[in-house]
């Protein structure tokens, strides 16, 4: 009699995860896709440095045909000899600021229809709202949130017209700062939230013109831009970003085109990025019915561990606090 209500018990716990996996593989949205690169049209605005140059080689050596834009003409005839040395490749480069919308329409009619578009331009300038002007809080916002909307609405109408009827994709490189807020970080934050309400969205609009939305969350990683935020970024900023380990440029970008050709929504890049990922999951579509099972089954573990990061961020604020009192 207790063996047979064990092998019930076990039954059932296998049952029971078998049956949620089943009923998430009916259920999850969008369903999967797959994007090919190969031989397709990549552009990445900022891709004269540090992330978006990587992308960019990446793209390159997988055999699409890559464009580049960014604002500065010497960076990007420099990035054009990088990647044609490394790949013998030559990229595409046009020479506009995202915030102009007529020099971004002109990028778009003469690089004709993209396969896969990639907004990863950004800025950041880390401090403290209550110390920082408005002018640096909009030039923020200008250029990561409303430049991406700018590059959509540029490149939008020749990918929905586009003869390669294959998937093609938009993606948007955020940051983890765009999943959970941080000290120094209001202007920087709120700009890399805002691309996803952009993004959930937009994938919404643009599912029946079989165009898929990435968003791609980097941690700190090894680029000429954290070199320069770093020179003024908050002791404290610094501190609550060391929650996430610092990454190498190429292992970014290899995470990033990984996860936009097999279609992701959201893309982490390391392993704290997977726990922010689901912890943040929300209502944000989701495709992989082992991702949504894995959702499903850590939320509340992965709260609590949100409170505790949390609480050891906080606590790192009253320490700060604290020994600045006695500094003066
Ligand atoms: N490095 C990091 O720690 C992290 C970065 N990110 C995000 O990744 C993206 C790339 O960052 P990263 O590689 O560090 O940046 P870099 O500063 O190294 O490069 C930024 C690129 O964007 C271009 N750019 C900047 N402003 C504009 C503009 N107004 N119009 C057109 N192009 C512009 C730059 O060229 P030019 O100046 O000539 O215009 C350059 O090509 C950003 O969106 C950033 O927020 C996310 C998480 C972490
Ligand atoms: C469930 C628990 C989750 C645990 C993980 C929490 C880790 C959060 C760390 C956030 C790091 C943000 C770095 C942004 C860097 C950036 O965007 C700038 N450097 C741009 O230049």
């Amino acid at each position: 009699m207790a063996a047979l209500s064990f092998l019930s018990l076990l039954l059932i716990l296998l049952l029971l995860p078998l049956c949620l996996l089943l009923l998430l593989s009916l259920i999850v949205r969008p369903r999967p896709v797959k994007i090919p690169l190969k031989n397709r049209h990549v552009f990445i605005t900022g891709g004269s440095s540090g992330i978006g140059l990587a992308l960019a080689h990446r793209a390159a050596a997988e055999g699409a045909r890559v464009s580049i834009l960014a604002r500065s003409p010497d960076k990007l005839e420099e990035a054009k000899r990088a990647i044609r040395l490394a790949t013998g490749i030559d990229v595409a480069t046009f020479s506009a600021d995202v915030r102009d919308f007529d020099a971004l329409r002109r990028a778009a009619e003469e690089a004709g229809p993209v396969d896969l578009l990639l907004v990863n331009q950004g800025v950041v300038v880390a401090e403290e709202l209550a110390k920082q002007g408005l002018d640096e809080v909009r030039f923020v916002i200008d250029v990561n949130l409303i430049g991406g909307f700018n590059m959509i609405k540029a490149f939008l109408p020749a990918m929905k017209a586009r003869t390669d009827r294959r998937p093609a994709s938009i993606a948007l490189v955020s940051s983890q700062a765009g999943q959970v807020g941080i000290y120094g970080y209001t202007a920087y934050s709120a700009s890399k939230f805002g691309l996803r309400g952009l993004a959930e969205a937009l994938q919404q609009e643009v599912i029946a013109d079989d165009i898929h939305v990435s968003l791609v969350f980097p941690p700190d990683t090894d680029t000429p831009g954290l070199a320069e935020e770093n020179k003024r970024r908050p002791l404290l900023t610094s501190v609550i970003a060391g929650s996430s380990g610092a990454m190498k440029v190429d292992e970014v970008a290899e995470k990033a085109l990984n996860g936009i050709k097999s279609g992701s929504f959201i893309v982490p890049c390391n392993f704290e990025g997977y726990l922010l990922a689901i912890v943040t999951a929300g209502l944000s579509p989701q495709r992989s019915y082992v991702m949504a099972f894995v959702e499903v089954v850590s939320a509340s573990i992965l709260r609590l561990t949100a409170l505790f990061f949390q609480w050891n961020w906080y606590s790192s604020i009253e320490k700060w606090h604290a020994q600045s009192k006695q500094q003066l």
